[in-house]
């Protein structure tokens, strides 16, 4: 890994800018070394956080963007839970995309065939390799510590070979989704959490500064040769004790 940096902000007033120079300066710094820049997306309150902070940004040209989804929800794209959907209507119709940099997934499949489906998708992008290098992915974890839809405890977390798998037994609903794993998950070039909220606060602490026994889905992202960034709000790192950065809405990473 090329280092940790645990960032904290005063709230997500402050993070949310900073969060959008760093895909704005990763997207720059992509185009220039490879001629693209290739992003994932999680859900959760990135959706909202990107989709007001990116287009405010002056002179963001995503023209030679290739965005995908960490995980998706198997439910059809007007549905209120559907990532794609969401970021369709807030983020998508507000920045230049072209829609065939948009790799979704095919919400009328079976969840096996849409895994399979989806991981084709990924593959046409990222054709050397066996597994996609992302330049970012930017991931959310939720209070049981999963990120992605890579659970506690559930066998997914041991696989080592598939691009994306079903998981039809999701503890948070829906039940039924597609995520990457841990192998495209950890050889990103960069990978930024973003975790604000007191109801944040446990969960960090124990992803951050360890545990005994089975580490939680989120410890678990340490990208081989990538970046790791955790950006957080004071709520959230109100437990932690380790050296943490305190940056404000200024700052560029
Ligand atoms: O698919 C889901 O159920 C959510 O997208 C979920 O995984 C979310 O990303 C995390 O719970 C973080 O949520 P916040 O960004 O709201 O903290």
């Amino acid at each position: 890994m090329a280092g940790r940096r645990v960032v904290v902000f005063p709230s997500s007033a402050e993070l949310g800018p900073v969060l959008a120079q760093l895909v704005k300066s990763r997207a720059e710094k992509a185009i220039i070394s490879h001629g693209r820049f290739t992003l994932g997306l999680s859900g959760g309150s990135l959706v909202s956080m990107l989709s007001k902070e990116l287009p405010a940004l002056p002179d963001l040209d995503c023209s030679k963007w290739v965005v995908a989804f960490c995980d998706e929800r198997l439910v059809s794209f007007d549905d209120p839970e559907s990532t794609y959907g969401l970021y369709k209507g807030q983020l998508f119709s507000k920045v230049n995309i072209p829609d065939s940099g948009i790799l979704t997934i095919d919400s009328s499949l079976a969840v096996n065939e849409c895994a399979e489906d989806y991981t084709r998708k990924l593959k046409e992008a990222f054709p050397d390799g066996d597994f996609p290098v992302f330049d970012l992915l930017l991931l959310g974890m939720g209070p049981d510590g999963h990120t992605c839809s890579l659970f506690p405890d559930h066998p997914l977390l041991e696989e080592t070979k598939k691009i994306v798998a079903p998981i039809s037994d999701s503890p948070k609903p829906p039940p039924q989704r597609v995520t990457m794993t841990f192998p495209v998950v950890n050889s990103a070039h960069c990978v930024a959490f973003v975790s604000t909220g007191g109801s944040k606060a446990p969960v960090l602490k124990e992803v951050l500064e360890g545990r005994e026994g089975p580490a939680f889905p989120a410890a678990r992202v340490v990208p081989t040769n990538g970046e790791l960034f955790w950006l957080v709000d004071d709520p959230a790192a109100a437990s932690l004790t380790i050296q943490v950065e305190r940056l404000g809405s200024g700052a560029k990473l």
